[in-house]
């Protein structure tokens, strides 16, 4: 009989990836996936490509760490969510569970523990966000992509397996990034990403100094979901696009330096394809300040610049990101010096091995 496996991940692109990187590994593994998600959240979307894996939609609140009204009925939609989980999992029967985290991940783990279900968590981040760290406590295993998470792991769950980085990511081809966005081969390509969801802060000030920045670079820039300017669709030299799938391999190969938030998935990617980086972390008073551990940490190993955003001005953009591209060797050169791991296999083998218990 097939072994089962449900995935669960969403509401940013940052918790969905590491799925859509394991999926095809496990179906060549033999398994039968299905996938637990939110009824809105942007995994639905990103799984509606991928053929073969039911996608079953539960009830999900948002768990915030300040005062908002919606905190009152948010509990009753995690709850509802917890029951719908449980009665999924009791039909569809899995070996086990794994979770990429989110909010919509809360009530899946709790439905497996219910049902006695093993369960693997995976963090990106140095700091375990607020969904992951309810579920540690209910969870088999907890994998961490940063060695220092695992202080913040309790017990001997904590497995350090590192990031884990889609494999079709290898896959770019410069020339067809240049097809895709009519860019000259001549002129060096700054990539600008805001995360999975854009950064309107970065948006901003990037269309703020596009005239200087396009004499010297052409300009990709992922904006994010209705964030595309409709007054500089025609800009020579610069392409917008609110989200890239099947083409962002080809954009990051045509790269010759970036300009992006400090989302864990995104970082280590750039850090494998050797993107010179200058990052803007989300600030602390937008989140719990991971970005800005994230970023700290690249910044000491020498893989980027950072400009933390109470800094962000005309005038620090365009400093950082023309010194960017002067270093850039000696970004590519440390980055050459990073430790290939490969997290994918290390994942699969414990998804196997805690499986079988
Ligand atoms: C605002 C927010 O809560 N951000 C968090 C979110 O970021 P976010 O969702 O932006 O996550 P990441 O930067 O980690 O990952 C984004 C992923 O989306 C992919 N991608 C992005 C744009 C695009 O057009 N196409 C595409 O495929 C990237 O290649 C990457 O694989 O999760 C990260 C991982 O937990 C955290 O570090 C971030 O702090």
């Amino acid at each position: 009989m097939k072994k089962k496996i449900i995935l669960t991940g969403g509401g940013s692109a940052g918790h969905v990836t590491v799925n859509l990187a394991l999926i095809p590994k496990l179906f060549e593994q033999g398994w039968e996936i299905s996938y637990i998600g939110s009824h809105t959240g942007i995994e639905r979307e990103l799984l509606s490509k991928v053929e073969n894996v039911p996608y079953f939609a539960i009830s999900t609140g948002k768990l915030r760490r300040y005062f908002d009204w919606n905190n009152f009925k948010d509990p009753f939609k995690v709850m509802k969510g917890t029951l719908q989980a449980y009665q999924i999992i009791k039909r569809e029967k899995p070996d086990i569970i794994f979770s990429k985290g989110g909010f919509v991940s809360v009530p899946v783990i709790l439905g497996a523990w219910f049902n006695r279900v093993p369960t693997i968590i995976h963090e990106s981040d140095i700091t375990p966000g607020l969904a992951n760290k309810i579920a540690m406590p209910f969870a088999t295993k907890v994998c961490v992509t940063f060695p220092e998470t695992l202080e913040h792991v309790k017990g001997d769950k904590g497995i350090y397996v590192g990031a884990v980085v889609r494999e079709e990511l290898f896959k770019g081809d410069a020339n067809k990034g240049f097809e895709y966005c009519r860019f000259e081969k001549e002129k060096p390509v700054l990539l600008v990403m805001g995360g999975s969801l854009g950064s309107k802060r970065i948006n901003d000030v990037l269309r703020a100094n596009l005239q200087t920045l396009t004499s010297d670079f052409q300009i990709v820039h992922i904006c994010g979901k209705g964030n595309i300017d409709p007054d500089l669709i025609n800009y020579k030299g610069y392409k917008q696009f609110e989200y890239v799938s099947d083409e962002l391999p080809h954009l990051m190969a045509m790269a010759d330096i970036v300009l992006s938030r400090a989302g864990s998935n995104s970082i280590f990617e750039f850090l494998t394809l050797r993107k010179p980086m200058l990052l803007i972390p989300l600030s602390k008073g937008a989140s719990r300040g991971d970005q800005i551990l994230n970023a700290r940490s690249f910044q000491k190993a020498g893989y980027c610049e950072m400009l933390i955003e109470e800094d962000l001005s005309n005038e620090s953009l365009l400093k950082a990101i023309y010194q960017l591209y002067r270093d850039r060797q000696k970004y590519i050169d440390n980055m050459k010096k990073s430790e290939a791991n490969d997290a994918l296999s290390k994942l699969l083998a414990l998804i196997n091995e805690s499986s079988q218990k």
